[in-house]
């Protein structure tokens, strides 16, 4: 039922819920986090989120503040290292596959993503994160059929053997995050390893407040595993998510593979991406854009309305569940004219607020004071991982790749991507 312009009403389950698609009542929804927050996801019945993508309140607050200068932007450089180690892992890989015909890129860009996470956030390797990532992946497929029964009342505490599984797997991950989690705290106790990425961070956060109040008073261990576990799956899934999608495109269209080649070779010839130069990529930040407004990998976002409030004129009793549906305002007509679902990074020719005449309707990441913390990292790893590629290759789609894109919490190619990559030079790797 649509109540007003761009407001619908609609039930999950029991729960009421309103889509919520106008631009104002959205800056409201982000802005106002004590009134909107973010729903508990327990209350859906499914174990695989944690930290900061659900807690609330002051607690988040805090963890952020312990987190935010890992994301410093000047802090990321070792996004950039760890990305070129790990792309020219999958380079090498994939000159000797696409010798023998088509190369499916998607699992290898779930891959590289993990790795890069691990190599800059947690001073690991894919080969540690491996399990983790492939147990999380279980988990969020696990989690998608829940949600399907979701409405049903009680389901959630019934003993079913999707449950057992999922909690199996809850442990598992806790498991090994533990074991990355202590090896680090007892080579910092020891005084070999003083590293500033993520981990660090949560770590010195953890040994400062018991140092200080001789008690656990702030981020207690468990804490630090649950950070550890939100960001593998936060980092890592919508990373390959956007990588993914952009070769898709820029295989159907050719033009703009041209276009971003040449940009990557006047900025940086066939030498190895840097920090700095990653800023003066243009062309790729526009089809960077276009591919996040048609294929946001986070396609929607919730909040819950925890008293009694306003949004706009109306009234919103408590209990009441608000979707925004990113990707449809990301395809919304009235906003982005008649080819709002064409691909055209031009329309991000003169910038993002141009392009969206100031109004709250280009939002890939959220918005607001809980928008995504790795909003940085992930530009810089696609933009460096995108440079190699178009450094190395000329990409095609095959003849049997279907156009599928299906909603697994993210957006992805059901079945696979397989390309055609031509080697664009005789030697492939990239100069230092
Ligand atoms: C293309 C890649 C990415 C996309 C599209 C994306 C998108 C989003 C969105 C839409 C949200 C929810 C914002 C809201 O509800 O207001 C979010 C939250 C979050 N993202 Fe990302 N994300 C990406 C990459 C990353 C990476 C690489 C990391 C970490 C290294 C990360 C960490 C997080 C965290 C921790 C949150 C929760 C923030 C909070 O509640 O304070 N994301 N992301």
């Amino acid at each position: 039922m649509v109540i007003a312009g761009k407001l619908c009403f609609t039930w999950f389950g029991p729960t009421p819920v309103l889509n919520i698609m106008d631009s104002d009542m959205l800056k409201e929804i982000f802005s106002r986090i004590n009134e909107f927050e973010k729903p508990h996801p327990k209350a859906i019945g499914d174990l695989f989120i944690s930290g900061l993508l659900e807690i609330e309140g002051e607690k988040w607050a805090k963890h952020r503040k312990i987190i935010n200068p890992a994301f410093h932007y000047e802090k990321l450089k070792n996004v950039v290292t760890a990305t070129c180690s790990s792309c020219e892992e999958m380079i090498r890989g994939w000159e000797k596959q696409c010798l023998a015909g088509e190369v499916d890129v998607w699992p290898p860009l779930q891959h590289l993503t993990g790795d890069v996470l691990y190599r800059a956030a947690f001073g690991g390797n894919y080969d540690q994160a491996k399990s983790i990532i492939l147990l999380q992946q279980e988990q969020m497929s696990l989690t998608y059929k829940v949600l399907q029964f979701a409405f049903i009342p009680g389901w959630s505490l019934l003993p079913t053997k999707l449950q057992k599984r999922m909690k199996e797997i809850d442990h598992k991950v806790r498991g090994l995050l533990e074991d990355v989690v202590t090896k680090r705290e007892k080579a910092m106790k020891e005084g070999g390893v003083d590293e500033d990425d993520l981990l660090g961070l949560l770590l010195k956060s953890n040994m400062k407040e018991i140092q200080e109040s001789g008690h656990q008073k702030g981020m207690s261990i468990e804490d630090v595993i649950q950070e550890c576990k939100a960001f593998n799956l936060a980092g890592q899934e919508s990373a390959s998510v956007l990588l993914t999608w952009t070769l898709i495109l820029l295989s159907k269209y050719q033009d703009w593979q041209d276009r971003a080649r040449e940009e990557v070779l006047r900025v940086f010839g066939n030498n190895k991406p840097d920090f700095d130069g990653l800023s003066r990529l243009k062309i790729v930040s526009m089809i960077l854009n276009e591919v996040l407004r048609l294929y946001p990998p986070v396609f929607m976002t919730m909040r819950t309305v925890h008293k009694k409030t306003k949004l706009g004129d109306i009234q919103i009793p408590p209990g009441v569940l608000l979707f925004v549906p990113i990707i449809l305002i990301h395809h919304d007509p009235e906003i982005w004219g008649d080819d709002a679902k064409e691909f055209n990074p031009d329309r991000f020719s003169e910038g993002v607020s141009k392009s969206t005449k100031n109004k709250l309707c280009f939002f890939p990441f959220g918005s607001g004071p809980r928008t995504c913390i790795g909003q940085n990292f992930a530009f810089l790893e696609t933009k460096v991982a995108l440079t190699l590629i178009l450094q190395s290759f000329k990409v095609q789609l095959s003849p049997s790749y279907k156009h599928v894109p299906i909603p697994l919490f993210t957006i992805h190619p059901q079945y696979g991507v397989p390309l055609i990559l031509t080697r664009i030079r005789s030697n492939s790797l990239i100069r230092n």
